[in-house]
């Protein structure tokens, strides 16, 4: 950006560094990535808000940093300066990779984005390895492996700090829910376990809070509309990509929950795709409380009804 020869911005009277965490997303300037830089821009735990990518990163910076909010905005272009954009930060958001179109998988993405996330997460391990990682890039059941691996080989690797992405099915499930039992969606709660793919998405309907009960067909509609509201967005985007804005959303939900958990709030209980003992799978997206060292409790299934069994 040009600087005014008058003032140049070195210049100006700097306020010390305000308290709150530093914060990195890498893709940010993505269909996921601009958004939810906005929201992370706005929220209030965030002092420092890096933004990286290997296109336009400067553009989206020079456009977010001009909201008049707390968080200090700087941008990082390519490879070369992904190494400044992750050093000293408290949380890495990574919505970069690309998206499925019409008539794909999640797994047909795995070739190109597994290659991406573990080059990014290389860079977490040698520049950040204290942070925690949530990790939005698909296909999540693959993507978070992958990236433990990298973290196991650079010796860094905390079980607790690496979290995969799974608000949106949560999001979902809450508004889906809501709309049939005719309440307002922010009163409802609807755990969501397994995966972030397909059959491995299971709403526990048996669960929801406000204690309700659902017919066969209730139950049979809601869990296919959960397990398949990707391809729905999909499918409506016709070519156009997947989800960005409710995802953008759900990462925000999920990011502040972190620094939340970070500063030591007590409570703080999200759903989310990580290194678990609860089923045999090594895998898996439950209920965790998040604190100052990530997931810090991972909770159990809890009772299953026959058809979630
Ligand atoms: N976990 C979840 O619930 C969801 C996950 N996703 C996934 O999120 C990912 C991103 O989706 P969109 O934002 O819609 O895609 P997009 O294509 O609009 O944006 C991706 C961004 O990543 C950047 N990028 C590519 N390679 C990079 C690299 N090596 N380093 C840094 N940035 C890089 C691109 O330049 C682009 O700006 C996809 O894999 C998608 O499947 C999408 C919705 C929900
Ligand atoms: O369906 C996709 O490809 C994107 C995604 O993960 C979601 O919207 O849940």
């Amino acid at each position: 950006m040009e600087e005014s020869s008058v003032l140049r911005r070195a210049n100006c009277r700097a306020k010390g560094g305000a308290p709150g965490f530093k914060v990195a997303i890498l893709g940010a300037a993505g269909g996921i990535g601009q958004p939810l830089a906005m929201l992370m821009k706005m929220n209030p735990l965030v002092s420092v808000l890096h933004l990286y990518d290997v296109v336009n990163a400067h553009g989206v910076t020079a456009d977010i940093s001009h909201m008049d909010t707390g968080a200090v905005v700087r941008g990082f272009l390519g490879q070369p300066q992904l190494e400044s954009a992750l050093t000293g930060m408290d949380l890495v958001i990574i919505p970069a990779g690309v998206p499925r179109k019409p008539g794909m998988t999640r797994d047909d993405l795995f070739n190109i984005n597994a290659g991406i996330v573990r080059t990014l997460c290389e860079g977490i391990a040698k520049c950040c390895p204290n942070a925690i990682v949530n990790l939005i890039s698909n296909p999540v059941n693959s993507t978070v492996p992958i990236a433990a691996e990298v973290f196991k080989k650079a010796g860094t690797y905390e079980p607790k700090r690496l979290l995969g992405v799974t608000t949106l099915d949560v999001v979902r499930a809450n508004t889906f829910v809501a709309e049939v039992l005719g309440l307002d969606p922010r009163e409802v709660d609807v755990p969501v376990v397994g995966g972030h793919s397909g059959v491995t998405i299971l709403p526990l309907l048996s669960q929801v809070k406000p204690p309700c009960s659902f017919t066969p067909e209730e139950t049979e509609y809601l869990t296919n509309r959960i397990q398949n509201g990707g391809t729905e967005v999909v499918e409506a985007k016709a070519g156009a990509g997947s989800a960005t804005l409710s995802m953008a959303y759900a990462a925000v939900k999920f990011a502040d929950a972190c620094l939340r958990g970070l500063r030591g709030d007590a409570g703080v209980v999200e759903c989310t795709f990580v290194a678990s003992q609860v089923t045999e799978l090594p895998f898996f997206a439950t209920k965790v409380r998040l604190g100052r060292s990530g997931a810090e409790e991972i909770y159990q299934l809890g009772p299953l009804n026959e058809y979630e069994r």
